[in-house]
């Protein structure tokens, strides 16, 4: 099957005010040779700790960002070749849910002007189908109609964010990028919002980038996992509710260990030393970028940098663990 989108060796250095001056290594390097690919129908999640670059990553899918390397592919197509109308498109059918709706909405238009203008760039409508479309989505995402002539200041967080999801569905997307949807909501409606989002993403058959730092509302909405850290991919795994293994590399475990358990005789003991922040940021080097956070390191780790390579089907992990150490084996490993 031909992916939906493909990100290929991707990288992505933001220039520091040095580089004016000529000290080209000053670059901060936010991506390094990220490759990724999304199915039509599937949902992926992505996650990873705060600052790892996944906001720059779904930029980048979104057309919004220019990498530094690699090639953006749309079913095939790199976006570099398209002309306007075609890049048009990829605007219309890749759509963002940022994390914050607060600065999404225009203060002084209703919603449901904020909507009608989404569908403006695309679409050329009568005023009555455009009515028609924002009552429906506006239905969609649990908001009446009346939501339309109210401005973004007087709707509660929860609200402001399911006119966000309409903004976003209304002009009939192809692929989410939802970043961090949930994540400036209140618990109580946490998981209302992920229902009510999981929901229209399958009535609408959509495509779905999930991005979150939580691993477990990764669990609730897709089939596979991608992980990054400081701009590296460390390991892919699918979510089949069949799994035996889940993840195995030592940050993503980690990351598992921070889903709070209710259960004390469930608790990990040690978790505070696994997650120990970095004394710096680490910079990109030769060996593995986890190399100084790992429990599991090894003097080999910090000299070269592991590739992404399968382990099981659909699963694939950047760790010199089980590459290196062919005699044993990966339950022997992750046990
Ligand atoms: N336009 C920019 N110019 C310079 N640096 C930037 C720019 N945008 C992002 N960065 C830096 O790139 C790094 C990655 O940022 P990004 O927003 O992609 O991370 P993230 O994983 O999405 O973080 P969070 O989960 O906190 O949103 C950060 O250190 C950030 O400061």
């Amino acid at each position: 099957m031909l992916p939906l989108l493909e990100l290929k060796n991707i990288s992505k250095d933001y220039g520091c005010s040095e580089r004016l001056t000529g000290k080209e290594d000053s670059d901060f390097h936010v991506l390094r040779n990220v490759n990724f690919a999304i199915n039509p129908g599937e949902s992926i999640g992505l996650i990873g700790e705060s600052g790892c670059g996944k906001t720059t990553l779904a930029k980048i899918a979104a057309g919004l960002v220019n990498p530094t390397q690699g090639q953006v592919l749309y079913s095939g197509k790199n976006i570099k070749s398209f002309n306007f109308e075609d890049m048009q498109r990829v605007r219309k059918d890749v759509q963002i849910i940022f994390q914050s709706s607060q600065s999404i909405f225009n203060p002084y238009h209703t919603i449901g002007k904020s909507l009608r203008q989404a569908l403006e760039n695309f679409e050329k409508l009568s005023k009555n189908e455009m009515e028609k479309r924002i009552t429906a989505i506006l239905d969609k995402v649990g908001l009446d109609s009346s939501f339309a002539l109210r401005y973004p200041e007087k709707l509660s967080g929860g609200q402001r964010q399911r006119a966000n999801i309409a903004r976003a569905l209304i002009v009939q997307p192809r692929l989410i990028i939802c970043d961090e949807p949930v994540a400036s909501l209140d618990f109580s409606i946490r998981k209302k919002t992920l229902d009510m989002l999981k929901g229209l993403i399958q009535e609408m058959s959509l495509t779905c980038l999930f991005i979150s730092h939580d691993i477990s509302t990764v669990y609730y909405t897709c089939q596979k996992v991608a992980v990054m850290y400081q701009g590296v991919m460390l390991e892919w795994f699918p979510l089949t509710p069949d799994r035996h293994l889940g993840p195995v590399h030592p940050y993503s475990r980690s990351l598992l260990d921070c889903v709070p358990v209710s259960h004390p005789a469930r608790r990990i003991k040690g978790r505070e030393k696994r997650l120990a922040e970095p004394e710096q940021k680490v910079l990109f080097r030769k060996g593995c970028v986890f190399y100084e956070r790992c429990p599991h390191s090894q003097p080999g780790c910090g000299k070269q940098a592991p590739a992404l390579q399968p382990l099981a089907e659909g699963h694939f992990v950047a760790c010199h663990r089980y590459h290196l150490q062919e005699n044993i084996s990966v339950q022997q490993v992750v046990l």
